[in-house]
């Protein structure tokens, strides 16, 4: 049984900007407007991470400055430390996202920290979040596979996804930073966190490396999952994963999703309009075949 709608959670503006050489801050507020205009009801618009390590995010307080918010909508931004945290505050962001690894090779490459030190990493910060009641979402690389290490085990995964879930992460996202996962695995990992953690708290973070991503997502949406990342125009890819694509094409997801009777409230036509536009932008083709049909 499928759900009788999906939320979708875009993260083009974050997860796929933050791969490509300095895009003008302009240009990343125009994609977070349109993206909103669309319909997208949750958008991760920024990245409080150190701006040595990623200096393509380094203007996330201008870009969460220069947006004009719509109400309904929430503006979440990832944040590493307790560092990012105070200027995701400063800034005004809805809600903050921490992020661990389910690979001890992907933790030390990403973030420069062990798994269990990251996890000590992450609870001042929780704490403040608390304190300032802004919700926490809780992101989980690796969990199909490790740019590193290669194949991950399943504890891990589950292990991970169900520290962050206890330490008061309201939604856990589970991570296929590189996108090699098949469905059946990918249903089976869903199917093993949710032993753990309820499934109505599971996102799906699939990247289409290896053009796995939709059939890995409708695998997984007959276990109840009902959150899905995607990014618009399948922008992206990870600093820290070469030759990882991004995460699969909003525009293909929706299209998708409404085929099968699957409620988004997501206006396909604007939608892919917004990944057109930030495509010229970056002068790179457009990855998502609905939007490429759709606009010939
Ligand atoms: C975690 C750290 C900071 C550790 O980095 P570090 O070098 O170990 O940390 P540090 O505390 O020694 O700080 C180094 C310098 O950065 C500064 N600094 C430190 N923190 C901040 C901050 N928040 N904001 C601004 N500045 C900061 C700090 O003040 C210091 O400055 P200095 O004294 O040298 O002048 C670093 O490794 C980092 O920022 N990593 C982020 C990497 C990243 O953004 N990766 C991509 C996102 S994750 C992803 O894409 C996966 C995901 C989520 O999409 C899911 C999936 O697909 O799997």
């Amino acid at each position: 049984m499928f759900p009788k709608s999906v939320s979708i959670f875009e993260v083009g503006a974050r997860d796929g900007l933050q791969n490509e050489s300095m895009v003008k801050t302009q240009d990343k507020v125009t994609l977070i407007e349109n993206l909103a205009k669309a319909g997208i009801k949750r958008i991760e618009a920024a990245s409080f991470v150190s701006p040595k390590w990623v200096p393509q995010m380094a203007d996330s307080a201008d870009v969460m400055a220069n947006i004009h918010r719509q109400t309904d909508v929430i503006y979440s931004a990832l944040t590493p430390n307790v560092t990012g945290f105070e200027r995701a505050v400063a800034a005004k962001v809805d809600e903050v996202a921490i992020f661990a690894s389910a690979s001890e090779r992907f933790s030390q490459r990403n973030i420069n920290c062990s798994i269990e030190e990251s996890i000590a990493r992450f609870t001042p910060l929780i704490e403040q979040a608390k304190q300032h009641n802004i919700p926490i979402r809780g992101y989980v690389s690796c969990v199909l596979g490790c740019p590193y290490e290669g194949e991950v085990a399943l504890e891990s995964v589950v292990s991970v996804a169900d520290r962050l879930y206890q330490m008061g992460c309201y939604e856990i996202s589970l991570g296929d930073t590189i996108g090699v996962g098949t469905p059946l695995q990918a249903k089976r990992m869903v199917e093993a966190v949710s032993r753990v953690v309820p499934v109505d708290k599971l996102a799906l973070h699939f990247h289409d490396t290896y053009g796995q991503a939709l059939a890995n997502i409708l695998a997984c949406l007959e276990t109840g999952v009902s959150v899905v990342d995607a990014s618009v125009a399948g922008l992206g890819g990870c600093p820290y994963a070469k030759g990882a694509s991004g995460n699969l094409a909003t525009e293909d997801l929706v299209y998708m999703l409404h085929g099968l009777g699957i409620d988004t409230g997501v206006d396909l036509i604007k939608l892919a309009k917004a990944g057109q536009e930030i495509s010229q932008v970056l002068g790179r083709p457009n990855a998502s075949k609905v939007a490429n049909a759709l606009l010939a």
